[in-house]
């Protein structure tokens, strides 16, 4: 039992600094939920820049050095693997239960996300965006007078609906009588789905912490029936326009004898895994265009320059703007400044598990011994995002960061005067890159694209100071705000 407690662990000789924490088993776990980059900050300047901390029973070895990451997130799987770490999440978050070669499914779908697959699902994704924007508005009585609505719920909202419905399909004609009948379900059937994934969302890391109350442990097995059910094998298949994404996974799950409420547990992890991050993404990205009036005009030219370029023109009743992945290759202005947002506001910690005992060089010729079954992370946020040398004033929004002199994107940050390799992390690295990041930065650049030529935007209270960010999303991707923000839009024509 002791031994379990972690009573008994101690420093062995070329072990990085071992730091227990007080609490038997526990360790530093609530000082680390509590405020992770505070925390990590803290044993920074105690130990350095490699550490190990026992954190709920794990003892996890956080290197804070960027130019030894590449020493983690490209070693084999036989070092260092996430899937360990991964498989436990999904099974306490969505109840599914790993493959054996998961991975090897997972690398044999990704292709949809990308290339030619990427052409197809961009411009699904626009027609499904431009189609709900119209749509609502189409609703108000005087579209020409000011809507109001909280920045966080219309841009998560908005993303959400067109997520779901470019990747999961959409209602068929056949079954609803017509094609406006069955827009008209697809509409509401998805915005009362976002407004449960939104519940769910804001259970999730106190899930992943198994520190649900039961009210709350009740309330998430409501919600993971009612997406199983919602996501099940049989009603995807009744769908159209469902993408080669979701087909092939269901596919090659069904092809390894996959019982099929399995299958659909695993579309709740593909659902929760696309959507959970472009929401407050899309959020921070419109608030600091509006924030930052020399950013708003800079890309709003962009903007019209692409629109004039391709002989496109946005007036009542006329055709939906045509925007394509090559379109969208050819926004540096929109580039940087999403991917500012991004080194502001994502935080992933990325974490993998020990697979054996080793020894682990940092970039200087350290040498450190790790131990089987230790973790072992990595927080760009503090290493990378933040860094005072490699981004300067790292807590401003400066949308033209990642844009060279001549225009181009800037890819040449340095600290100590060498060149770093991972100058921003949102979508972690190495071999689990987030395979949905080009998906998920063309949903991003649509999104503010199709905001600015379609509405006049602004934020109600023009003063408004950024909001606080809520702790608990640090370590999972994009963090959130504690509280939404008022903004108003109109249509401009
Ligand atoms: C702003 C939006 C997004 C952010 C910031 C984001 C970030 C991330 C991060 C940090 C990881 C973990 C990588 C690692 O541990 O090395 C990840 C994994 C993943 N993401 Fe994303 N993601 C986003 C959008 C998407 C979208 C739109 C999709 C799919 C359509 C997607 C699909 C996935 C999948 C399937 C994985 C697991 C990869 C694996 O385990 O091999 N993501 N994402």
């Amino acid at each position: 039992g002791l031994h379990l407690l972690g009573v008994f662990r101690r420093r062995r000789p070329k072990e990085p600094p071992l730091d227990k924490g007080h609490i038997p088993w526990l360790g530093h776990a609530l000082d680390f939920k509590n405020n992770k980059v505070e925390f990590l900050q803290k044993m920074q300047r105690k130990h350095g820049d490699i550490f190990t901390v026992q954190i709920g029973g794990n003892c996890i070895t956080f290197v804070m050095d960027p130019f030894s990451f590449g020493s983690i997130l490209n070693v084999t799987r036989s070092k260092m693997d996430m899937n360990p770490i991964v498989k436990q999440l999904v099974a306490r978050a969505f109840g599914y239960h790993h493959l054996e070669n998961e991975h090897k499914v997972m690398e044999a779908t990704n292709k949809h996300l990308m290339g030619d697959g990427l052409v197809v699902l961009t411009q699904t994704m626009m027609k499904n965006l431009q189609n709900l924007m119209l749509h609502s508005i189409g609703t108000v009585k005087n579209q020409k007078e000011w809507q109001y609505d909280g920045l966080l719920h219309y841009s998560s909202n908005t993303v959400f609906q067109a997520g779901y419905l470019s990747l999961f399909g959409n209602e068929t004609v056949k079954s609803m009588g017509s094609k406006e009948k069955a827009e008209e379900f697809d509409w509401v059937h998805s915005e009362e789905l976002f407004n449960e994934f939104r519940k769910y969302d804001s259970l999730f890391p106190n899930l992943v912490y198994a520190m649900l109350s039961l009210k709350d442990k009740l309330e998430a097995e409501r919600l993971k029936r009612l997406f199983w059910n919602v996501l099940s094998f049989k009603k995807i298949m009744q769908k159209d326009n469902v993408s080669r994404w979701i087909i092939d996974h269901l596919q090659l799950r069904q092809e390894q004898g996959m019982a099929e409420y399995m299958q659909a547990r695993f579309m709740f992890v593909l659902l929760w895994g696309s959507q959970s991050n472009t929401g407050p993404a899309s959020f921070w990205l419109l608030f600091f265009l509006m924030k930052h009036p020399e950013a708003f005009k800079a890309v709003k030219e962009e903007v019209e320059k692409v629109l004039k370029e391709t002989n496109q023109e946005v007036k009542p009743g006329g055709p939906l703007i045509n925007l394509t992945r090559d379109m969208l290759m050819k926004t540096p202005i929109l580039d940087s400044t999403v991917e500012e947002t991004l080194r502001l506001m994502s935080a992933p910690g990325l974490i993998r598990a020990i697979m054996q005992d080793m020894d682990f060089k940092m970039a200087d010729g350290r040498e450190y011994a790790l131990r089987k079954g230790d973790r072992i992370g990595i927080f760009p946020y503090i290493s990378v995002h933040m860094d005072l040398e490699i981004h300067p004033e790292p807590h401003q929004f400066k949308y033209d960061r990642f844009l060279s002199p001549d225009g181009i994107r800037r890819t040449s940050f340095y600290k100590n005067g060498k060149k770093v390799k991972y100058f921003t992390m949102p979508w972690g690295g190495g071999i689990s890159m987030c395979p949905g990041r080009f998906l998920a930065t063309n949903e991003l650049k649509q999104f503010v694209f199709l905001m600015l030529v379609y509405f006049d935007i602004e934020l109600v209270n023009a003063e408004e100071e950024n909001p606080p960010i809520d702790q608990n999303r640090v370590g999972f991707g994009i963090v959130h705000p504690t509280r939404d923000i008022q903004f108003r839009y109109k249509l401009r024509f």
